[in-house]
């Protein structure tokens, strides 16, 4: 760990990052959104839009997934305030965990597990690095499924334990009732050690590659296509499930 990352992510900076954000709108988010691969479109339905590219907003991580637009868009959705970020960060993209977790420092997000298992803690990767390495373990997410079953007539809603995996580690495990993601882990412990309520949704996008000798990863296409399909005709029951818990 270097001390330029120390540096880079301190309190302060986060405090800068709010403070200009703060000071550009006058929309005070109850909620927020971290949109994933192919579901960036959840974005356009807030009403009276301020949006920011990542690159204007101060300390702030860039994009650089396809697909991830890279944008902070504020707004409203059935007259709540929200914000939304349409690209999230990854460390498959070379940025330390420090910068990973730095826009949750400042607010939330979108999967559904009511449990998760980091595994990038095999490579020595925790959230809380040089912050409150303490805090571990977590009651990850807010238990809303019962009630979202209910409410929301959208594809099939399960409840599954999410496994994030490096894409280094994607071969490490044998998970037989999870789902798997590359991101959202962080950003729930960084949400939750913040004191933040999380709800999180996924979009089972495609088969995983399981054979330990295979050299396939996930298709990224595949990933935004099936996104994309989805969307079109969930997003509005999507939304009212969102606002139903906030
Ligand atoms: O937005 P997320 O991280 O959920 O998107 C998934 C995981 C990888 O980033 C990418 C793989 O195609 O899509
Ligand atoms: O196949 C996958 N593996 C890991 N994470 C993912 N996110 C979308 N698809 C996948």
């Amino acid at each position: 760990m270097t001390i330029d990352c120390i540096e880079m992510y301190s309190h302060e900076d986060c405090q800068a990052t709010a403070d200009w954000l703060r000071s550009q709108t006058a929309v005070h988010p109850l909620v927020g959104i971290v949109c994933g691969s192919g579901l960036g479109g959840l974005a356009d339905a807030l009403k009276d839009q301020v949006a920011f590219n990542y690159r204007d907003i101060p300390n702030f991580p860039q994009s650089t997934v396809h697909g991830h637009a890279g944008r902070l868009v504020f707004g409203t959705l059935k007259g709540r305030p929200c914000v939304c970020m349409q690209g999230r960060f990854h460390l498959y993209e070379g940025y330390p965990i420090q910068k990973v977790r730095a826009p949750y420092n400042t607010h939330i997000l979108a999967r559904a597990s009511p449990k998760h298992v980091n595994n990038t803690a095999l490579c020595h990767v925790n959230s809380l690095t040089l912050w409150n390495a303490k805090a571990r373990t977590l009651i990850a997410f807010t238990p809303v499924m019962f009630a979202l079953k209910l409410k929301a007539n959208i594809c099939k809603v399960q409840q599954f334990v999410h496994l994030m995996l490096d894409q280094q580690l994607k071969k490490q495990h044998k998970c037989t009732s999870c789902v798997l993601g590359m991101s959202t882990v962080h950003e729930v412990i960084v949400a939750r050690h913040c004191g933040m309520r999380v709800f999180a949704l996924s979009l089972i996008t495609n088969k995983a590659v399981m054979d330990y000798d295979s050299e396939e990863k996930a298709n990224h296409e595949e990933v935004l296509q099936t996104g994309k399909q989805r969307f079109l005709w969930s997003h509005e029951k999507l939304y009212l499930t969102f606002f139903v818990f906030a």
